[in-house]
């Protein structure tokens, strides 16, 4: 129950909720043992009425007095027990909302370490399966723990008042039947979290096959995917059937223990009947409306037991997670205004999950309103600049300032909202175009997202689509092409009106010509910011006030186009290179 303390501070905040739930359990299960009492009450008025002592008139009126109190109690008993799920589930709804909320914003908070150490599934399992076992537990498990509790407690009491031996004799099969059913739950947890598994298999397996629909069919594997599809869904038809077997065993256990208790009841009720123990008949129709109303509770002892382990499990899993400090805190609340200087010093950096080192003695300053262009092969480190001025990773060694100030110790937010970053890999949601511009810029008018996509020049692209900037993209709408992609993407940054502008390789699906475009925009459009230009092209670079060029992590030219195009090396090579590819289309 370590783990589960976590949830003590939301049975807090529901606390009146709580405990309005618990009255409303106990005033239910007090009326529902009206029943048996009264069922007694009628065997007695039979007897008394076959052995003369009660008039024919009294027994109608009694028996009608004793079927309208029956009748009432189950009302009552009805509308309490719906008030009682309304209440407790109630309040296990609220707190899985909670919990998901506060696993939500944990995520956000994270690192992209984080990410890189944890597998998406693993990160949606904590938030919506654990989160769903934790919830049975803040809710059924409590609910039928008062139920259970309650009702033993007062059905005892009435049964000792009543007949003690009787009762002892009654009661002695059902902590068999709850271990039972304790032991019965945990194979049936056992069995389902692997069928679980073979689900979540086959789900990724379709929708692995599905998106990649393309290449499968290119590539004429249609056959062998439906065979491997086969395998899967036979193993995972092989564990559905085992954990039937379980189940199946669940309501034949109950019914058998039932029985059992039922046969004990009349036998030892009818022995003490006949030695005159007990004065009537109608106390052992009484008591086998105890063990029936009883068996349900108790087997719920053992089925509650395994949904408090499987919470405690879960629980455990999202606490690990929970728990977690992000590497990248923000140092400061203090707001900072972003110029945008920005110096490298001897800056050193290596990726802690593949011990790549990425950046070895990096240094070079752009000033702000200047262009940088990086050139360099891939895996040269060129990204990851970009990443380390958005501090999506702390360097290892040397200082990275921004405005003379060390990146890290600048206000976070600030400085991401001053970035407007074009990653290399364009991602767009699943949303209208003009929705996936305005992420740049939530409260953008529909005059500026046409600007920004005009200087991104993919305004014409959009007005060709019928529904133009309504347009839906990704699953359910149109597939843009690699470049309209990348200009959408270059849109949302130009809309943000940033004060670092970082394009890593964006230009690479855009034909030259309009690369050549949207630069001389960029070149409006970035006066007085400064720009950061990440490519494989000389024509994207040769522009800009700075260029460095990467290998291997460090730098190994630095100047302007013209000079190192004078310069033997490698951006003369690539220049060269890249001027006789465009003479010779
Ligand atoms: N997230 C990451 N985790 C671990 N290693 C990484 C990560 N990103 C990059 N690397 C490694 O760091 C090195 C530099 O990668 P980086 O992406 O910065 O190169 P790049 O010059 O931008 O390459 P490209 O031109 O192909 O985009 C590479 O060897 C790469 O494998």
């Amino acid at each position: 129950m370590k783990e589960l303390r976590h949830l003590n501070k939301y049975f807090l905040k529901y606390k009146y909720k709580l405990i309005v739930g618990i009255i409303i359990t106990i005033i239910a299960r007090i009326f529902l043992l009206f029943t048996p009492r009264y069922v007694r009450k009628i065997f007695t008025a039979i007897e008394q009425a076959l052995d003369g002592t009660l008039t024919k008139e009294a027994f109608r009126s009694e028996l009608f007095i004793a079927i309208l109190y029956i009748v009432g109690a189950a009302v009552v008993a009805g509308i309490f027990t719906f008030l009682m799920r309304q209440t407790i589930i109630n309040v296990s709804r609220y707190i899985e909302y909670d919990l998901k909320n506060e696993i939500y914003q944990q995520y956000q908070r994270l690192s992209l370490n984080f990410y890189k150490k944890n597998r998406t599934g693993d990160l949606m399992n904590r938030i919506s399966e654990d989160v769903g076992r934790v919830r049975m537990y803040a809710g059924p498990a409590i609910m039928y723990s008062i139920n259970t509790i309650t009702l033993f407690v007062i059905a005892l009491i009435f049964m000792f008042n009543e007949a003690p031996m009787l009762t002892l004799y009654t009661v002695i099969p059902l902590p068999i039947l709850s271990v039972a059913i304790y032991k019965l739950s945990r194979e049936i947890h056992k069995r389902s979290t692997i069928v679980q598994e073979y689900l979540s298999k086959l789900s990724t397996f379709t929708q692995e096959s599905f998106s990649g629909i393309a290449i499968i069919k290119s590539y004429g594997l249609e056959l062998q995917t439906a065979t491997n599809f086969t395998e899967l869904s036979n193993d995972s038809r092989d564990k559905q059937l085992s954990l039937v077997k379980v189940s199946a065993l669940f309501f034949p256990m109950m019914i058998l223990l039932i029985g059992v208790s039922n046969l004990m009841v009349i036998y030892i009720g009818g022995l003490q009947y006949i030695n005159g123990e007990i004065e009537s008949l109608g106390t052992i129709a009484e008591f086998i409306i105890y063990v029936n109303m009883l068996t349900w509770p108790v087997a719920t002892v053992g089925w509650v037991t395994s949904i408090v382990q499987q919470a405690e499990a879960s629980q455990k899993r999202i606490n690990e997670f929970l728990k977690i400090e992000s590497e990248i805190q923000n140092p400061t609340q203090e707001p900072f205004h972003i110029v945008g200087d920005i110096a490298f010093n001897n800056v050193s950096f290596t990726y802690d999950d593949t011990n790549i080192q990425a950046l070895k003695d990096v240094s070079f300053k752009v000033n702000h309103g200047e262009t940088l262009a990086i050139i360099g092969k891939t895996g040269s480190g060129k990204s990851t600049i970009l990443d380390l001025i958005g501090r999506l990773y702390d360097i290892d060694s040397g200082t990275l300032l921004i405005d003379e100030n060390p990146v890290n110790l600048i206000n976070l937010n600030d400085l991401r909202t001053n970035l407007g970053y074009v990653p290399q890999d364009a991602f767009l949601f699943s949303d209208t175009i003009k929705n996936n511009i305005k992420f740049g810029k939530e409260d953008a008018t529909d005059e500026e997202v046409i600007q920004a996509a005009k200087y991104a020049q993919v305004h014409k692209n959009i007005m060709g689509f019928k529904n133009g900037y309504d347009t839906i993209l990704g699953e359910r709408g149109i597939t843009l092409s690699g470049g309209q992609k990348q200009r959408i993407s270059i849109a949302r940054a130009i809309i943000k009106d940033p004060k670092i502008l970082l394009f890593d390789d964006c230009l690479s699906a855009v034909d030259t010509e309009t690369e050549e475009k949207i630069l001389k925009n960029l070149n409006k459009l970035t006066s007085g910011k400064t720009t950061i230009i990440v490519s494989h092209r000389i024509s994207a670079a040769k522009n800009a006030d700075k260029i460095i060029v990467l290998d291997n992590g460090k730098i190994i030219e630095s100047g302007t186009h013209e000079t190192l195009i004078n310069t033997d090396g490698y951006y003369k090579d690539l220049y060269l290179k890249q001027l006789s590819e465009s003479d010779a289309k």
